[in-house]
């Protein structure tokens, strides 16, 4: 009998999908295969982009949107789940109402806002339905300053504005935080996380100086799900995926014009 062999490990995207292949759905997908797990994905958003920007997005039905998740759950083994753009107010509770309601493992809430070149992949009045709705079943939430400074009321200028808007988003429901800081001045880019014991830690890297970075929110947090699915502890979860994700950035490749994609073959197998 099959359902007697080891599952192959499995993650879940609920995403957008980018025609140019460097963020969203695409990048999870690439992600998920470096990792030697095996993606699933229910597409909330269809988008018309390339590296110099978005220049179409459609919302798919919602109908198909609760389908693809019950075909999902109906067969497939998912160990962890993420999310990317959702868009909309209705389509933000259509994912949180179908997360809810299947198992699918660690959830992991990247709250996709504004894409690289500036385009809006969320609507303003879809904030409160993320803070009300998708946090408080987060795992892990993933904002970048900008994400985190909107989803909390918070400024942040100082490393003691970062750790009050972490405890924020937790005390908004989610059990660990990441504020990524992607977005941030000088040389030197910190993330924080703050774990849902209270332990907090940061990760330094140096701000490689390129434009080829479409899609490093995206890649970041399918590496965690997929080192979640593969069955690391979150803590080891998120290091591993940082160092994969500074390789997929410090190992160029050239494609496109303007934000290029990442290279998510950098760390080789
Ligand atoms: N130029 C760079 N050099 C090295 N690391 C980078 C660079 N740009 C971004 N990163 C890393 O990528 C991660 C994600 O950064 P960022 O804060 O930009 O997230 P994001 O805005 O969600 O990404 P995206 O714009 O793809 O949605 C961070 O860990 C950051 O350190
Ligand atoms: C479908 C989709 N999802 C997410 C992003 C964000 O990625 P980036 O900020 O790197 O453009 C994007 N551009 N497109």
């Amino acid at each position: 009998m099959s359902s007697d062999l080891q599952q192959f490990p499995q993650m879940l995207t609920v995403a957008g999908i980018d025609s140019s292949g460097g963020a969203g759905i695409n990048a999870d997908v690439a992600t998920a295969f470096a990792h030697h797990v095996y993606p699933a994905t229910v597409v909330v958003a269809v988008t018309a982009q390339n590296t110099y920007g978005v220049q179409g997005a459609t919302l798919l039905d919602t109908n198909i949107i609760e389908q693809q998740f019950a075909s999902i759950a109906d067969d497939l083994a998912i160990k962890a789940v993420k999310t990317g753009m959702l868009g909309d107010r209705e389509h933000v509770e259509i994912v949180a109402a179908a997360l809810a309601k299947y198992d699918l493992g660690p959830i992991i809430i990247d709250p996709v806002m504004v894409a690289k070149g500036g385009a809006k992949l969320l609507t303003d009045d879809a904030i409160t339905a993320v803070k009300e709705k998708l946090l408080p079943l987060a795992t892990l939430v993933t904002p970048n300053l900008l994400e985190a400074q909107q989803l909390t009321g918070i400024t942040i200028n100082t490393p003691a504005d970062l750790a009050a808007a972490a405890r924020a988003l937790q005390a908004l429901g989610a059990q660990n935080v990441l504020v990524k800081g992607g977005h941030g001045a000088g040389d030197e880019l910190t993330d924080y996380v703050l774990l849902a014991d209270q332990s907090a830690f940061t990760l330094v890297n140096p701000r490689l100086d390129t434009t080829r970075t479409h899609g490093t929110g995206d890649t970041y947090a399918a590496a965690i799900a997929s080192n979640l699915a593969l069955g690391h502890d979150l803590k080891t979860a998120i290091t591993l995926a940082k160092d994969y994700l500074y390789a997929t950035v410090a190992n160029e490749i050239i494609v496109g014009h303007g934000h290029g994609p990442l290279n998510h073959w950098a760390k080789g197998e």
